[in-house]
This record gives structure tokens, sequence and C-alpha cells, in this order.
């Protein structure tokens, strides 16, 4: 298995001044035999049984065992405080499921079955484990401002949390905290809000999955109010909501939070536009105590009367700049404004997100209260994880440069992002007739599509995915080796996350930018990002940077280098203050890039046999959201 980082220095693509008639390696050793794979697997017209919603059901059906009884009728036994209406009516716990009751947490039996379906076994490949730089987040210094900032947690202990999460964390086989879960624990479980800015791949679902859930299950859900109509048992009463922009996104914390609620009384859903509202309606009527949405889906069931606020006492929102920037605004106001939600004093705000733009800190204004804001690093600021290249390449050179790319490198994931859908598929049609195993995922495809696009690409059977920004956040998706910003994207915060699909949870990986005068406008701002996290700057970027301050050319939302300077702070601090605490040591010790352990064997090898269900991932976005129809 070669190392990819050498074979890149190989291809010698930075040599000198951009040239306009580029004879790739792999075109001058013509020789070579086109890579074999077969293409059944690879390309268009992929037709998944069962879908996004049948990956679910088949999922859940083994949440629905026979242990019967408890949980029956309106609330039943299993709602104890909750008591009355909504949730659980006429099913009793499932395995895996426990029960408040009698003011108690009452854990469900474990299930051997269940536990390998959601933790699987230590070496298997297709869930995420974490990498030999895991312990440098422990080098990362934090920042968390505010009035009496709690002290952070070091180890997963009860207590401070609650003895069946940090059974779930065993199962999961975190063995410690990253930093922002050990912040983000105590300060929740202090009754505080937060706003929390962390690295890509750092653990930020863990920081607001373990104390929303610890709490939970410390405290039981809220009381049920005696004012309830026979009208409200159609509807759901969820404790903790979580909205987050894309439905892979709220698919992915769904499926993180069944793993850390596995055995206890809180059940979670998600529900997304795009799927049959119907099949979910029916999934919450089973309980649904911790709700996963995208707010676009969620309004529309507010609307039908299907889901009440009113017990809400966590609310979290994920990837919040991008939700805003999606034209979600109106509708998170009307969700969290307009509804019987319990207003900023009476519920727990979270906000987390990598890159913080101040839009968003704004908007924080309006929905937290006193809260803690927590840096771990700079905000905005990529993981040394990543080795960052930059390299000069005009465009009518990309496709070569990337076939020498994808040439030196042996089947890894590598995930390919262009700026539009048609981009996507010309790319992909590319890059598959030139014998490299690709697939697409963009707005324009269907869901089955996309769920199958991103199935292949985790499985391996295809190991290149070309993407718009719809892969660009949050996806967690093991083993992805190289991100390659074909083109990149206007906003720099963009860069960051899109950058951050690889090197997460402490894994190493490789970030390959094809960069020429036509990113201008993101030449200081992407300067900063490579100097901030130690990485190699090409002569090329500086030449560009100065002619840039000369002839204007900055762009991107933030306007240039000065105001990313800005955005690594409090916003509070620049009016007035308060003292909070610093902590942590030195930013930017050692990375180690290590060699890439990947399989062995040769690249692009025929695909292995379907391994039936996707993931669970499935289509894109929100309809409303034509800002982005690029995508
Ligand atoms: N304490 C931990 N120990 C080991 N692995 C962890 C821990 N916390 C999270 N992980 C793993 O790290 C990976 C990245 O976590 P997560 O997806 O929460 O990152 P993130 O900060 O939300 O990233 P992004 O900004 O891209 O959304 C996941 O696979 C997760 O399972």
């Amino acid at each position: 298995m070669s190392d990819l980082s050498a074979e890149m220095n190989n291809l010698n693509l930075n040599g000198g001044a951009p040239r306009s008639s580029y004879v790739p390696p792999h075109q001058r050793n013509s020789n070579r035999a086109p890579r074999q794979f077969e293409q059944q697997s690879f390309q268009g017209g992929y037709q998944s049984e069962g879908g996004f919603n049948g990956g679910y059901q088949r999922g859940g059906d083994s949440f629905r065992g026979s242990r019967g009884g408890a949980r029956g009728g309106f609330g039943g036994s299993r709602g104890g405080s909750r008591g009355g209406f909504g949730g659980g009516r006429g099913y009793g716990p499932r395995a895996g499921e426990g029960k408040w009751e009698d003011g108690k947490h009452v854990p469900g039996a474990a299930s051997e079955k269940l536990e390998l379906e959601l933790f699987g076994v230590a070496e298997d490949p297709t869930f995420q484990s974490s990498g030999i730089n895991f312990d440098n987040y422990d080098d990362i210094p934090v920042e968390a401002t505010g009035d009496n900032v709690p002290e952070p947690i070091t180890a997963f202990t009860s207590p401070p949390l609650e003895a069946l999460l940090v059974e779930n964390i065993k199962l999961s086989r975190f063995t410690k905290p990253t930093p922002v879960q050990k912040y983000s624990v105590p300060i929740v479980a202090g009754g505080r809000d937060l706003m929390a800015c962390a690295q890509t791949g750092s653990g930020k679902t863990g920081g607001f999955l373990f104390p929303v859930l610890s709490q939970s299950y410390l405290n039981g859900p809220a009381p049920a109010t005696e004012s309830r109509t026979a009208f409200d048992k159609k509807k759901a009463f969820p404790t903790a909501l979580v909205l987050a922009p894309t439905r892979e996104l709220v698919s992915q914390i769904f499926e993180e939070a069944k793993k850390f609620s596995y055995r206890s009384w809180v059940r979670p859903c998600v529900v997304y536009g795009g799927a049959d509202i119907g099949t979910q309606i029916r999934n919450m009527d089973r309980g649904c105590d911790l709700l996963v949405a995208t707010p676009g889906r969620l309004n529309d069931l507010l609307e039908r009367g299907r889901v009440s606020l009113q017990n809400i006492k966590y609310l979290v929102l994920d990837e919040a700049d991008r939700m805003l920037d999606m034209g979600f605004e109106p509708q998170i106001r009307s969700i969290v404004q307009q509804t019987d939600m319990p207003g900023v004093n009476n519920r727990q705000t979270l906000m987390f997100s990598a890159t913080f733009p101040k839009d968003i800190q704004m908007l924080a204004r309006d929905f937290l209260k006193d809260y803690i804001f927590l840096s771990v690093g700079r905000v905005g600021s990529t993981s040394e994880n990543i080795t960052q290249k930059v390299i000069y390449v005009e465009d009518e050179d990309k496709r070569s440069t990337l076939l020498d790319i994808l040439s030196a490198a042996d089947a890894e994931l590598t995930l390919v992002f262009v700026e539009t859908k048609r981009m996507a598929d010309a790319l992909s049609d590319y890059l598959y007739n030139q014998g490299f195993p690709a697939t697409s995922i963009h707005g324009d495809r269907t869901q089955q599509e996309r769920e199958r696009a991103l199935e292949q690409f985790k499985s391996g059977r295809a190991p290149i995915l070309v993407a718009t920004a719809v892969a660009a956040r949050g996806l967690d998706i093991p083993n992805v080796k190289h991100v390659v910003n074909y083109d990149l994207p206007t906003d720099i915060d963009d860069y960051v996350h899109r950058i951050g699909r690889t090197g997460r949870a402490g894994n190493v990986g490789i970030a390959t930018a094809f960069f020429n005068r036509g990113n201008k406008n993101v030449v200081r701002e992407l300067t900063d990002i490579l100097t901030e996290a130690n990485q190699e700057i090409p002569d090329f970027l500086h030449t560009i940077s100065r002619e840039s301050s000369y002839g204007g050319g900055r762009g991107g939302r933030r306007g240039g280098s000065s105001s990313r300077g800005s955005q690594n702070r409090d916003f509070r601090k620049q009016s007035g203050g308060f003292g909070g605490s610093s902590n942590g040591g030195s930013f930017g010790g050692q990375s180690s890039f290590g060699g890439y352990n990947g399989g062995s064997g040769s690249a692009y090898n025929a695909p292995r046999a379907s391994t039936g269900s996707a993931a669970g991932y499935s289509s894109y976005g929100n309809p409303s959201a034509a800002s982005n129809s690029w995508w």
C-alpha cells in the first residue's frame, strides 16, 4: 500500500509556473491498461430496495421486539411523570428500551443482537475508530468565556454522567472525551446554555448528545401538563429537539442518538423533508423523546398538529450557520419563537458548529441566555490531522491533474468537491469512462440515488465520490483519506467543512485544492487557514495574495482575512465582556501524519457483493432554499 502523501509529492504537481500544455504522467506512459472493475455498481440508475425509510424501519424493527406490556395506553407506565398522553401509545417497551417509572430511570434489558447492530465489532471498518492523533486533541487550547465557567470533566465516569450513558459510551469504544465533550458535560449539567465551536471531526455530536442524554436519564421527562386535550394524543411531546440543516446530517445524528440512548427511556426519532411524512408520523407515534429534525419538515409537522414543543428542555442547533445560509432562519425563528416551546429562560439551548460567522453569533443573542462561549482551537480553523496541499491548476488541466492524483493512490476513499450539479455529473461520468469507479451526489439526484451513492462510497465499492456542497457538512464517513477541492468554494468556511470530511477522530487525511486565479477571492483566507494549521504555503499563493491586496479581489462571506481574525472571539467580549477562563496547552504541537494503513492489494478491484441496505443516508436539502439550487 502506498503512502498517498509520498505519491503526491512524486507527482511534482506544483513544479513551477502554471503550464498550459500539461501532459500528465499517466498519458505520457500510455501503455498503462485501464483499471478494471465491474461497472454495474457504480454508475447511474441505482435502484435500491426499500429506500431510506425502509432502512430505518428495518433497523427499527429490532427495537420493536416483544417485551410487551408496560408502555401501553396513553403514556402507560413508561411515561411516569410524563403520564397521560403522548408517546408510546399502544406499544410495549421493545428490546433495548428502558422506562422512566416512579421518578426513576429503569434501563431496559441488554440485547446482544442490538448491540451488534448499533455498535458493531471493534475492527469493523464501517465504524469510525479513533486514530493515532486522537490524544493530540488534548493539546488544543480551549477558551471558555462567560460567567462562572464550570471545570471540565476529564473522563467518562459516573458521576457526573449517568451510569447507563457511560455504559453506552463504553460500548461505542470511546475511551476518553474530546475537548468539546469535556466542557459541554458540566456546562449543560449546570443548567447553562452553550455556544460551541470546535474543529471538524472533533466530536461535537457527542458534545451535545452526552450531556443532554445524561441529564435526561437523571431527571426524566417533563411532567405532563393537565390541560392536554384528546387531540393531544395525536401529538409527540419530545423532551429534546435537535435541529440540523440536511437530511444526511439529521440521519447521522439520529443513528448516534440510537447508540447512546440504548436501553434508556429516551426514544429518538428523525424527521426530514423529501421522505414520506406518514411513515415519520407513525414512527413518532411509537414514542418520540429526542427529535432530530430539519427545520422545514418540523414546521410541517407542527402545522399539522403532530408535534408539541411544550416539553422541550433541551434545544440544540447543529451546524447553525449552515441553517442560516440555507435560508432556514424564518423557519427556525418560527419554531423557537412562535410555537409552544418554552421560552429561553425555561429551556437550555446549545449551538454547535466548526465555523461561527458573526450573523450566527447575533442569532445567539435571541436564542441563548447567559451562555458560555466555548471555542476549541481557533474558530474556523482546520485540524492539523489534515495535510493540506494547494496546487496551481488551470481549469483546462483539472481533469488530467485529478487523474494523476487518482492514479497515484490506491483504492482509498476520495471525495472530490465541485461547485455545480452539472459538473458533478460530468466529472463522475468522465472518471468512470477513464476506468475509475466514481459515483456522484448532488441535489438533483433522487433520494435513492444519493443514498445508494453514499452507500457505494462508504463500502468502498465506488471509492471516488464526486460531490457538491451537499456532502460538505457534518458527514462522518469512516476512512475518507483524501478530499480534493476540484473547484474551490467561494466561502472559506465551506472549505473548512469540506476538508473536514477527512482527518476525523484523530485519524489523518489529505486535502488537495486546485487553485488558479479564478479563486483569488479566497486567497488570503486560504493562506490564513494554512498558516494557522502549520501547513506548507506555495509561493504562488503569496504572489496572488499580494496582487489581490492591490487590485481588490477579496471575497467570501467574511470579506478577507481581517474579518477572519475577528471571529475567533466571543462577540460579547467586544462590547464589554466578562472574565471567562482559558485553558489548554500549546497549539501546534507535533503532528505526525503517518502512513496510510488502508487495505492492501491493487486499487479499484471488482466490487464485492452488495451488503444490503444503506446506512441510512438520504436526499438533501431544503426545498425552500432556492439560493442553493446549484447544489
Ligand atoms: N470521545 C470520543 N472518542 C472516540 N471517538 C469519538 C469520540 N467522540 C466522537 N468520536 C468519533 O469521532 C467522529 C467525529 O465526531 P463528530 O461527527 O461528532 O464530529 P464533529 O465535530 O461533529 O464534526 P463536523 O464538524 O464535521 O460535524 C465520529 O466518528 C465519532 O464517533
